[in-house]
């Protein structure tokens, strides 16, 4: 469903991308790892054309994004900080996003599912940081679409509210939506992800499921396989 093809970011004389080549495989959820600062975030903003590559290409079903980029309709996406102006009460932001595309929402039944209904008289600077998180993961979903992009969706979530997010995941994931994940929470990772990508020094280290990481690294638990990586990596 999406291709990238040797994809360069530099920034300044910071090379964070140096030949990332990767498949996102429609219907299935993809993890997108690796340490702090590996650019992930990077990636992502540059499928959604919000950051420049230096160098490679990106294919949406087979078409080569550049200059059309009609896919975008097509994706939900969670930015890693979302900053929308404090003083804007949920209510407000949730009807100001919904006028920018006109097409059915699902905002009323995520509101519900979110428990948000006693918070949309909040302005968005009063609410917790939790709250924010689940703002904005109905900000992102409203829309249904088939492919669902969300960089750190765990972010300030308490275990319910994780749990609940996991469950969404699931009865996307069941419906045949794409998924692109970015997390540092291996236990979400571990429980929703069909396939494992690790970017490390600019490149794709790893590439494959679960179970493959957990047999190339010869560890039976998901955080050490991963951690695995990283030390033989650097040994
Ligand atoms: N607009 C920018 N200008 C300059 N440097 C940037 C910019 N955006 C990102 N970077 C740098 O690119 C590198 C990768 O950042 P990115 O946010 O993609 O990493 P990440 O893997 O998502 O990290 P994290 O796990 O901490 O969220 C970092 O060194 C970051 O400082």
């Amino acid at each position: 469903m999406v291709e990238f093809n040797d994809i360069h970011k530099r920034f300044d004389n910071n090379d964070v991308l140096t030949g990332i080549n990767l498949s996102i495989q429609k219907g299935r959820t993809t993890a997108i790892l690796g340490p702090n600062g590996s650019g992930k975030t990077t990636l992502i903003k540059i499928l959604l054309g919000m950051n420049h590559a230096n160098k490679g290409e990106i294919f949406v079903d087979e078409s080569n994004i550049k200059n059309n980029w009609s896919y975008r309709k097509y994706i939900d996406y969670l930015p890693q900080i979302a900053n929308f102006p404090g003083n804007i009460k949920v209510k407000e932001i949730i009807a100001m996003i919904k006028d920018l595309r006109s097409q059915p929402t699902r905002d009323e039944e995520l509101i519900e599912y979110f428990e948000l209904t006693p918070y949309l008289n909040i302005k968005l600077s009063h609410l917790s940081g939790g709250y924010k998180q689940k703002v904005n993961l109905v900000l992102s979903l409203m829309f249904n679409s088939p492919f669902i992009i969300l960089d750190e969706p765990t972010s300030g979530l308490d275990p319910v509210s994780l749990i609940k997010l996991k469950d969404l995941l699931k009865k996307e994931q069941a419906n045949g939506k794409t998924i692109l994940i970015t997390s540092h929470i291996m236990s979400f990772v571990e429980e929703i992800s069909d396939h494992i990508s690790f970017i490390l020094d600019g490149k794709v280290y790893f590439d494959g499921s679960i179970e493959e990481l957990k047999s190339t690294t010869e560890e039976t638990n998901f955080e050490y396989a991963i951690a695995n990586l990283l030390k033989n990596h650097h040994a």
